[in-house]
């Protein structure tokens, strides 16, 4: 289907009565049990469809079919025959980047104008991927005088386990499918409960691409059965998991008697440090930015705001009109800036967190949402201003359009203050001082940091994070350390000199 055709109305109508199933071994099928989950759209807390709740059974069978596409038809692949297929997923995404942006938005509140950048992204990291792997998945060699050369190959580890969450969710699938499929490993993919329809709409992409059956599976369900039935199978050789830090601790410990590879992108509680000679509207367009957009569900969110005192004053007037500002509404809509929250759960922690911030002597700022909108899971923009760092809403993870301002006096203290919590993810320095702003960025502990820009991304570089942020880094040829085995393979060139253990002696 071409974008021009279209029908965005039709589409919708048609998606409240499909409902999801599982895709394994390159069929559309029920869960093994039959039974199904609500999706909720957040927008109207209405149900959208329902899903297929996969379990342990339905995770066996795609491990199942994951290892025989691996021993079988994808192992046997060339390289170049499987970079094709790579590329053909980022080619067929790239044709619906319309229709998966629109399902995205309409699952998980996300702004269309957004989602339709996130999707790009997605397609864009298939492409890099094939192209990482042909260009720079090489290995190693180690001559020895004429004795030996030693070696080193990348092998794919079999099925790789991926486990996302809801808050970007068809980017950040793609993000470790890209990867995983290029290497050569074949993918079980357990997608967020609350964002399952992009994660369908990739099936059934990589259905059209038409790749070997068993190569990519999807076994939507929830984490505590579904997702630890992937965490403990045997033969899942790695697992790739991005979400919150206490579920990185609980599927780390599941996954160590089977002793698997395990790459971790966790919370973020991220800082942003602006002092007083930093280009003053360019810092407050990046700051408002980071933490509103996502609707504030975003990992690298800054969402600690450490201002210089000298400043302080005029940026919070301007961040109070910023926040005013904010087009809060239908997350279908062009226009709109911050849409609704994933899901009513989380919509009460996200307001639990902004009840603590007043109990705790913090000043709350909040923009407006339209009245006609009160049915969905909306929070209205809000800063919290008289908050120290040693407060819950600075050092908590809210993962909502919330931003904690504080203060400070010169960059020793502030280094200390960015640093005082137990994540570190990423961070953000705005300065004219150069060597300050390296200083600084140095200084800070966190597994990114970007002075003087947004959150801008560079797929070759590491991404994750430090402390309880990650364990481990993903992107650019970093991903190869986790998604492949490196062997080692020793030549001797010359018959050189062996003990003769137990010979004979002549
Ligand atoms: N560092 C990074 O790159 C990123 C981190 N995140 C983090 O993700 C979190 C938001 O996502 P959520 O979906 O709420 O995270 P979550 O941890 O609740 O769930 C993530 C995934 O894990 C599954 N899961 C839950 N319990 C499990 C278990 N015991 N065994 C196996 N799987 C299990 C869920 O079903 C879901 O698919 C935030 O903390 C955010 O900071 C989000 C995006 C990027
Ligand atoms: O750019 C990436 O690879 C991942 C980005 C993820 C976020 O920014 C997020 O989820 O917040």
């Amino acid at each position: 289907m071409t974008q021009t055709q279209f029908d965005k109305q039709q589409f919708l109508k048609d998606l409240e009565v499909k409902d999801i199933q599982l895709y394994v071994n390159g069929e559309f099928i029920d869960a093994e049990s039959t039974k199904t989950f609500d999706n909720l759209n957040p927008f109207t807390n209405e149900v959208i469809n329902h899903v297929a709740e996969g379990d342990k059974a339905d995770i066996d069978k795609a491990v199942e079919s994951a290892k025989a596409a691996f021993k079988g038809t994808w192992g046997k692949l060339k390289v170049a025959e499987r970079l094709e297929y790579v590329n053909k997923i980022a080619e067929v995404i790239d044709e619906h980047v319309e229709e998966v942006a629109l399902l995205e938005s309409y699952d998980t509140g996300l702004p269309i104008s957004q989602t339709r950048k996130m999707v790009a992204r997605a397609a864009k990291n298939f492409r890099f991927y094939a192209e990482m792997v042909s260009s720079r998945m090489v290995g190693e060699a180690y001559q020895v005088d004429d004795e030996f050369i030693n070696y080193t190959i990348h092998k794919p580890r079999g099925v790789a386990g991926l486990i996302t969450p809801w808050n970007a969710p068809f980017m950040l699938e793609t993000w470790k499918i890209a990867p995983a499929l290029a290497t050569g490993n074949t993918v079980v993919l357990k997608p967020a409960e609350w964002s399952p329809l992009t994660a369908n709409k990739l099936a059934e992409i990589i259905d059209e691409v038409g790749l070997p059956d068993g190569v990519f599976n999807v076994v939507h369900g929830f984490g505590e059965t579904a997702g630890a039935s992937l965490v403990s199978n045997p033969d899942v050789k790695l697992i790739s998991f991005t979400g919150e830090t206490k579920t990185g601790s609980e599927i780390t410990k599941n996954g160590a008697d089977s002793l698997k590879e395990v790459s971790m992108e966790l919370g973020g509680k991220s800082p942003i440090i602006v002092f007083d000679d930093a280009d003053f509207d360019r810092a407050l367009d990046a700051c408002t930015w980071g933490i509103f957009s996502f609707n504030g569900e975003r990992c690298t969110a800054n969402s600690r705001l450490f201002l210089h005192e000298n400043i302080y004053d005029e940026f919070v007037e301007e961040l109070k009109e910023r926040v005013g500002n904010i087009v809060v509404g239908d997350p279908m809509d062009d226009k709109t800036q911050v849409g609704p929250l994933i899901h009513s759960t989380h919509f009460n922690n996200v307001t639990r967190y902004l009840k603590i911030a007043e109990e705790e002597g913090g000043q709350l700022v909040s923009g407006k949402i339209p009245e006609e909108f009160k049915q969905g899971n909306f929070v209205a923009p809000t800063l919290v201003l008289n908050a120290t760092n040693d407060k819950s809403v600075a050092q908590e993870e809210v993962f909502g359009p919330v931003l904690t301002v504080m203060k400070f006096k010169d960059e020793e203290e502030v280094i200390d203050l960015a640093n005082d919590i137990e994540y570190g993810l990423a961070g953000y320095v705005w300065t004219k001082d150069i060597q300050r702003g390296h200083r600084v960025a140095q200084a800070v502990d966190s597994g990114m940091l970007w002075i003087n820009s947004q959150n801008v991304r560079d797929l070759r570089v590491p991404f994750g994070g430090s402390k309880s942020s990650g364990i481990g880094r993903e992107g650019g040829h970093y991903a190869f350390d986790f998604y492949t085995e490196k062997q080692v393979i020793h030549v001797a060139l010359t018959d050189h000199h062996i003990p003769q253990f137990g010979k004979k002696k002549d």
